[in-house]
């Protein structure tokens, strides 16, 4: 189908330079699948040090941006800001973004919009709640979402969707590749239906929570699994693994 497996290495709040350092080594000694698109997601402090030491086949991602070019944002990044130092990527919604800082769907749309129209590509992250998942909302919460952002953008070609059900994030709790694989089927009947089948059969959508080297491999063969987005193992050498799980 031609969608090229991408996995993500969200960092989130954690690195040291030195850590830095290690994590830029096991990267470059690789070697990286080259038909996988590597991104990893850095702190802000670090992204312009990562950025020039990175090898030049894992591509840089921020954890935010706002929806602003600039102006009195106290301790915010902007998407110029971010293009200025050579960063193309940015994560958005994230579910820690949402839960601990209390990012609506309506602003998460707004960053994604404007980040796109900034000329940065996007991972948009969607998932459900545990106790969500247990009423049985896991389609209406991740299309609701979806839905939220489809209200803002038009062109999706710039677009990565993570499928991350918090219940799996950071937990060892796992979705089995079947729990994953019937959301993530769900998600691009979803775009047939309300964008169109060709946003359907390209958009690339990645699984996270609790991906490691060990259940990549069978969570990577699912057939709309198209890559992973990855937070403790991608502090660790298994992130290449995991960069590898579909050879
Ligand atoms: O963005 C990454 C996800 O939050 C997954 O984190 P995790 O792999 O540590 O469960």
């Amino acid at each position: 189908m031609g969608r090229k497996f991408v996995v993500g290495g969200n960092w989130k709040m954690n690195g040291t330079k030195s850590q830095i350092n290690e994590i830029l080594s096991f990267l470059k000694t690789g070697p990286l699948n080259s038909n996988t698109e590597v991104i990893i997601g850095v702190p802000a402090v670090y992204l312009d040090y990562v950025q020039s030491n990175s090898p030049a086949n894992v591509h840089v991602a921020a954890q935010n941006c706002y929806k602003a070019e600039k102006g009195a944002f106290t301790g915010e990044t902007s998407p110029a800001m971010l293009k200025d130092i050579g960063v193309n990527w940015v994560i958005l919604g994230h579910s820690e973004r949402r839960q601990i800082f209390g990012e609506s769907d309506e602003l998460v749309a707004d960053k994604v919009a404007f980040a796109l129209s900034s000329g940065l590509k996007v991972i948009a992250c969607i998932g459900e709640t545990l106790d969500e998942r247990e009423a049985g909302k896991t389609e209406a919460v991740v299309f609701r979402q979806t839905q939220a952002i489809a209200n803002k953008i038009k062109d999706w070609s710039n677009v990565v969707i993570a499928y991350e059900p918090v219940w799996a994030i950071g937990t060892g709790k796992t979705a089995t590749p079947a729990q994953a694989q019937e959301v993530h089927k769900s998600l691009r009947d979803w775009f047939a239906k309300n964008i169109s089948k060709e946003v359907a059969d390209s958009i690339r959508i990645q699984y996270g929570g609790s991906v490691t080297g060990a259940n990549c491999q069978e969570l990577g063969s699912q057939p709309d699994i198209d890559g992973f987005l990855v937070g403790g193992a991608s502090l660790k050498p298994e992130f290449v693994n995991i960069v590898n799980a579909r050879q």
